[in-house]
């Protein structure tokens, strides 16, 4: 879809990028010229994964540990990769989630999801975002989201609010430093399976629903490379002018609400003759009662 010089003097750092849709955007990020820094709290992991998306794509990628519920570990990662030369995107990917009855949460597990989603994405946009101000330089911030900022979720309660106030400050940050030249968008992604969010959100198989490919209008999980070329896309330059969205990629799922007739993409044929048949009947008994017309 991008050429392998999409990105080249790009330099971008995805939280998170350590595994599932993080690692798999950077992978996407290298391949298109970009340098890559990804962060989160365990370096086996980091390492590992810069060692292979290095020898799988020939590109530059670095690492740092990072608790990005904690802003002074946040501010000393920003300045040390500025030190090496300035960021030019930011992709907010880092999240906590786990699927609970909201009435059992305890303030610990509200604060654990809260921290890491909402106070973690705003001071990571913050840090890079008072840096490129002050040197002058233009930059893409996106903010890896999920539809329900549009549909809410039960029992994903934590979840569900932080990333909405993340959708808000995509929307207020795109008015405030588009002046800047900084722009500020988000995706929304539907089911994408990973092992991170699968065990936190379909532990023991029962918990379907949202983690259901069969609901999805297009009746597949979203792929990888989709995800990682829309993020390449709100990285690249050409559509500057794009700023203050949250782009949903998730096949139509959060459109085929079971308050919609989504599931009535089942019927067959046969079907739709006898709703028509019946449709047609009723009608008929109504224009023979008619006094009029
Ligand atoms: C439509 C699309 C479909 C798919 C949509 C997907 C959308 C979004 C998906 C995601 O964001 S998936 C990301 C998944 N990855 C992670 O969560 C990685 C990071 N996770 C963690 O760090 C942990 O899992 C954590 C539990 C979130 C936090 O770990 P931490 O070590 O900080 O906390 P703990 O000490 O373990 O627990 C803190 C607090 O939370 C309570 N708690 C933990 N698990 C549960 C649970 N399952 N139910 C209720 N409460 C839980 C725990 O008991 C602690 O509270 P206290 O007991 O101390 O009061
Ligand atoms: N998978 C899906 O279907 C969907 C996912 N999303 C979003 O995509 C993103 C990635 O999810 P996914 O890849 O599935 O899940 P993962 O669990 O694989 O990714 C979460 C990443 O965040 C890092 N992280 C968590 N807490 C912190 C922290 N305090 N500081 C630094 N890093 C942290 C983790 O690394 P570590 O634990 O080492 O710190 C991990 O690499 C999330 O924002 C999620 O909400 C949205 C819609 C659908």
């Amino acid at each position: 879809m991008f050429s392998h010089n999409t990105l080249t003097q790009k330099r971008i750092l995805i939280t998170g990028g350590g595994t599932g849709l993080g690692k798999e955007i950077s992978r996407g990020l290298l391949q298109c010229g970009a340098e890559v820094y990804i962060c989160g709290r365990r370096e086996s992991v980091l390492q590992e994964c810069c060692e292979e998306l290095s020898a799988d794509t020939g590109g530059k990628i670095h690492y740092r540990i990072c608790d990005i519920r904690d802003p002074d570990s946040i501010e000393a990662m920003v300045d040390s990769i500025f030190q090496e030369g300035p960021l030019t995107g930011l992709i907010n990917n880092a999240a906590a989630n786990f699927i609970a009855p909201t009435k059992d949460l305890s303030p610990r597990g509200y604060q654990a999801i809260r921290s890491t989603v909402m106070d973690g994405s705003f001071y990571t946009v913050l840090s890079v975002g008072k840096r490129w101000i002050k040197q002058q330089i233009p930059g893409s911030i996106v903010s890896n989201l999920v539809t329900w900022v549009w549909t809410g979720s039960a029992f994903v309660v934590p979840s569900a609010m932080a990333k909405t106030a993340i959708d808000s400050m995509t929307k207020s940050l795109a008015v405030e430093w588009g002046r800047y030249g900084i722009r500020v968008n988000a995706v929304a992604p539907g089911p994408f399976p990973t092992e991170g969010a699968w065990d936190k959100l379909n532990p023991t198989g029962k918990s379907t629903g949202a983690t259901d490919s069969e609901s999805v209008p297009m009746r597949r999980y979203g792929k990888m490379p989709e995800l990682a070329n829309l993020m390449t896309f709100l990285q690249a330059d050409g559509c500057e002018y794009l700023t203050g969205q949250t782009i949903a990629i998730d096949g139509g799922h959060h459109l085929a609400a079971p308050s919609t007739f989504a599931s009535l993409a089942d019927l067959n044929d046969d079907d739709w003759q006898e709703i028509r048949d019946s449709i047609k009947a009723s009608a008929e008994k109504e224009k023979s009662q008619r006094s009029t017309g």
